[in-house]
């Protein structure tokens, strides 16, 4: 953690029998207490999480996407698919950082600083049981029938025949009752257990709601070593016993689909006039339960003259044709039009900017997610369609895909 930046509090000696995810858990109840907007992660291949907190609601609210440098300030992004006053853009500034690597120490930014004497007591204060997470103020979205959602899939199938998209991805929300005694601090470490390779997080904000989910896509990442990297990742199958990413083979439908993904890359890379980048695959990867087409890019930004290519191709990349579709604008066009439901974050991006160390960002797709609700769980899904699309099967798809999240119900 970049601890550097931040005043150190020491546990004290009252926290001596609580082990590291304990401490998160101590902490994560404070803010919750206290109105505080924050967001607990697992990085691919980590094998701890951190969390962050922020010192107020008005302090996440953003009209930019954030700058990808080693300058910019240090946060967590929590952006909606679709900008809204119902589902602003957020940065979760670093202003209380806790790292269960580190777990004798809690970090508080210098724009926080009146909140130690608070922080310093709740340390030592004894632990809360039940966590009263925050919700989202507004309704839960329309949840399509197999049959409305079959009918979006015929729709997006003809706009790609009158050449009105050439690709759309359309997506559905499912609602599922929670479990009498679900924690999504317990839900989290599930998902961190079962999917190692995936960006797992509780993203928990005032009015906004509760958001968990384990997604495979990084949307934009900036290394401590001046690489940038972004993937296409679309088409799906079930991996089963006798399909592996070895042995499985794609039709002709679902090579497209990804292809123009990594195209749509491409053609932000021309548009900043970036000709300097490597591209590897497509190559099948394991995403929990699933397996997709994945193209890796990558850039040497010591190679490179563009100092802000992080920041401009993040702005260019959102939403990728892997959750919009292609050319963007109609596609966007086309889901406001005829998908019926507010895909709020989902489809968004999320991660930290800047909080592991200055120049390091990791910014994911948000997919494979659920928002928490008082009495019930909001899935969500979405299937990139192509002029084959097979109506049946894309509902099949969206029913594989929820599983990945479902699994912690
Ligand atoms: C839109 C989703 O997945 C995207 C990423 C991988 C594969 C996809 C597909 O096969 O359609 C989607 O483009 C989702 O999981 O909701």
């Amino acid at each position: 953690m970049n601890t550097g930046a931040f005043r150190q509090l020491r546990w004290p000696a009252a926290a001596a029998g609580l082990d590291a995810l304990g401490r998160l858990r101590h902490v994560v109840a404070g803010a919750l207490r206290t109105g505080r907007p924050l967001a607990v992660w697992r990085e691919p291949g980590a094998s701890t999480p951190r969390l962050l907190v922020a010192r107020s609601l008005e302090a996440t609210y953003t009209g930019l996407s954030p700058a990808l440098d080693a300058q910019a300030p240090a946060g967590f992004a929590f952006f909606p698919f679709r900008d809204s006053d119902q589902n602003p853009a957020l940065f979760l500034p670093a202003d209380v950082v806790y790292d269960a690597s580190q777990p004798e120490i809690v970090g508080v930014s210098a724009a926080a600083r009146d909140l130690v004497p608070a922080l310093t007591a709740w340390l030592s204060a004894a632990l809360v049981e039940e966590l009263s997470w925050h919700r989202s103020t507004q309704p839960a979205p329309h949840a399509a029938t197999e049959s409305e959602y079959t009918q979006l899939v015929q729709t997006g199938v003809e706009a790609i025949e009158t050449q009105e998209v050439v690709k759309v991805v359309t997506s559905r929300a499912a609602r599922r009752p929670l479990p009498a005694d679900f924690d999504p601090l317990v839900a989290f470490a599930e998902l961190d257990r079962k999917y190692p390779q995936a960006f797992v997080s509780l993203v928990s904000v005032p009015g906004v709601g509760t958001w968990l989910g384990a997604t495979p896509e990084i949307l934009a990442e900036v290394t401590a070593d001046g690489t940038f990297r972004t993937m296409a990742l679309a088409a799906t199958q079930p991996l089963t016993a006798n399909v592996t990413p070895r042995t499985a083979i794609w039709r002709q439908k679902e090579i497209e689909e990804q292809a123009l993904v990594a195209r749509y890359i491409v053609s932000c890379f021309k548009q900043l006039r970036l000709r300097e980048y490597h591209e590897t695959g497509p190559r099948t990867v394991i995403a929990g339960q699933l397996l997709h087409l994945r193209t890796d890019f990558e850039v040497n930004l010591q190679h490179v003259p563009f100092p802000s290519l992080g920041t401009d191709m993040l702005r260019l990349l959102h939403p990728t044709s892997a959750v919009g579709g292609m050319p963007k604008v109609a596609a966007m066009h086309f889901i406001q039009k005829h998908e019926g439901y507010d895909r709020a974050y989902y489809s968004g991006f999320l991660g930290p900017v800047n909080v592991a160390a200055p120049g390091i960002a990791r910014l994911y797709v948000n997919l494979r997610c659920l928002q928490v609700r008082a009495d019930e769980a909001i899935l969500y899904a979405g299937t990139g369609l192509t002029v084959d699309s097979d109506p049946e099967r894309e509902w099949q798809e969206t029913q594989m895909k929820l599983q990945t999240i479902a699994a912690v119900l």
